[in-house]
């Protein structure tokens, strides 16, 4: 009989749950106390619906199913960002700013390999109708702080602007197949392809100059005010640049400025941005830990003109980070294991109820067995103590165990009293 699970999710045991959980309480604490509020978006929706979000890139990578009444093609949550677009769009009182947060699970397909998660977790924030560049410094001094919660410290955070993009396209008039391929170049850094797409366009030096160079700018603020001096003639390139100049001075406002660095050549995997983007990493660790960005046009998608910015923490990649370095200690215990050798168990039962009326978690054995199997049954289970009663042919006595040898004998009513 088969009893698998799909390749590209997992179940998360007492201990994994306990962890993660501990990351998004943790991370929660920032986000309320930033003034977002939580709020909870349905697991599916219709396809046609959510889909209108996000380009083709996630569009194909969505879980499809059919609802049976209607014939309507469903699909699980594949972004959250897209979910909040088309609610705020649905309500009839747009109050301005909003500031919402929200975890759950996305579901993205992707060849199954290794780790590779169809169902991931995310924590994000999406801060809606404001279009200064103060909102998008906001969100970044909500994740790093976040992350200081946690006691990350050495995060960095790549900060790009998408508008460059869409004015290299301008200034070189690319079709929308042209800006697909060169985008693709982009991504995969590659240098020779972009000299050789751009070599017959006639446009000035110095802009091909730029465009060729882009996969490679990265660096510190410097590079971004070379940048200027270098692209003086282009006033819409210039406008970009100092847009991430100014995020650049809010963030050394928060005090944060030295954990950013700047990457033209990052585009991003939604087509939903449309100006000041960022990723989140750990330096010691390869994969993201969270991503984020403007989406001035998304809410308009489904109805209202209205800009917003937001992020979201990829959660199992700073948990799978957490472990490795050595940096998650959290695991909820469970206080009390009542183990009743006594034929009556009223004494279990009397305890328990005591314990837990005093908001102790308190678990009984139930099961019958040796003694010895029960106690080690109990602190493998995560019971920080065991209470064992009836050890030496007395209810009065009972025996308080905090590890496999290390016990305790007390008098049954001095126990509960002193509790
Ligand atoms: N929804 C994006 C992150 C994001 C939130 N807000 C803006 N961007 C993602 O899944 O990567």
């Amino acid at each position: 009989m088969n009893i698998d699970i799909p390749a590209g999710v997992r179940v998360y045991n007492r201990i994994e749950t306990s962890q993660i959980k501990y990351i998004q309480d943790r991370i929660s604490e920032i986000f309320e106390r930033w003034g977002y509020e939580e709020i909870t978006l349905p697991s599916f929706e219709f396809f046609s619906v959510h889909s209108r979000g996000f380009g083709e890139e996630i569009e194909n990578r969505a879980f499809k199913f059919i609802d049976r009444n209607s014939g309507e093609i469903l699909t699980l949550r594949a972004d959250f960002t897209s979910q909040i677009a088309r609610y705020f769009a649905s309500l009839k009182k747009k109050t301005v700013p909003k500031r919402y947060y929200y975890s759950g699970d996305i579901f993205r397909y992707v060849i199954p390999k290794a780790d590779r998660l169809w169902e991931r977790k995310q924590m994000g924030v999406e801060l809606i109708g404001v279009k200064e560049l103060e909102a998008d410094a906001e969100v970044i001094a909500v994740a790093v702080q976040s992350l200081e919660n946690l006691g990350i410290k050495n995060y960095q955070i790549d900060i790009n602007n998408v508008k460059i993009f869409d004015t290299v396209k301008d200034l070189l008039g690319l079709d929308r197949e042209s800006f697909i391929t060169f985008m693709d170049y982009v991504r995969k850094r590659e240098v020779y392809s972009i000299e050789r797409f751009i070599s017959d366009f006639d446009v000035e030096d110095r802009l091909k100059e730029f465009v060729v160079r882009i996969p490679e700018i990265q660096g510190d603020i410097t590079v971004i005010q070379n940048l200027k001096e270098e692209l003086k003639d282009f006033p819409e390139l210039i406008k970009s640049l100092e847009s991430i100049e100014k995020v650049y001075n809010i963030l050394s406002d928060y005090g944060i400025s030295d954990r950013v660095i700047f990457d033209i050549g990052e585009p991003k995997e939604f087509s939903y941005y449309t100006g000041i983007v960022f990723e989140i990493f750990i330096r010691d660790y390869s994969r993201p830990i969270g991503q984020g960005g403007r989406y001035d046009s998304l809410i308009s998608k489904y109805d209202g003109n209205i800009p917003a910015t937001g992020f979201a923490f990829d959660l199992l990649n700073i948990w799978e980070y957490m472990k490795l370095s050595g940096r998650i200690h959290e695991i909820k215990k469970k206080d009390f294991f009542i183990i009743d050798l006594t034929r009556e168990k009223r004494s279990a039962y009397r305890i328990g109820k005591i314990l837990r009326e005093k908001g102790y978690s308190v678990g009984r054995d139930i099961v019958k067995r040796e003694f010895k199997k029960s106690l080690e049954f109990a602190f493998e289970e995560g019971y920080s103590k065991a209470i064992v009663i009836g050890l030496d042919s007395t209810e009065k006595d009972i025996y308080i165990y905090s590890s496999m040898d290390s016990f305790e004998k007390l008098n049954l009513e001095e126990f509960l009293r002193k509790i």
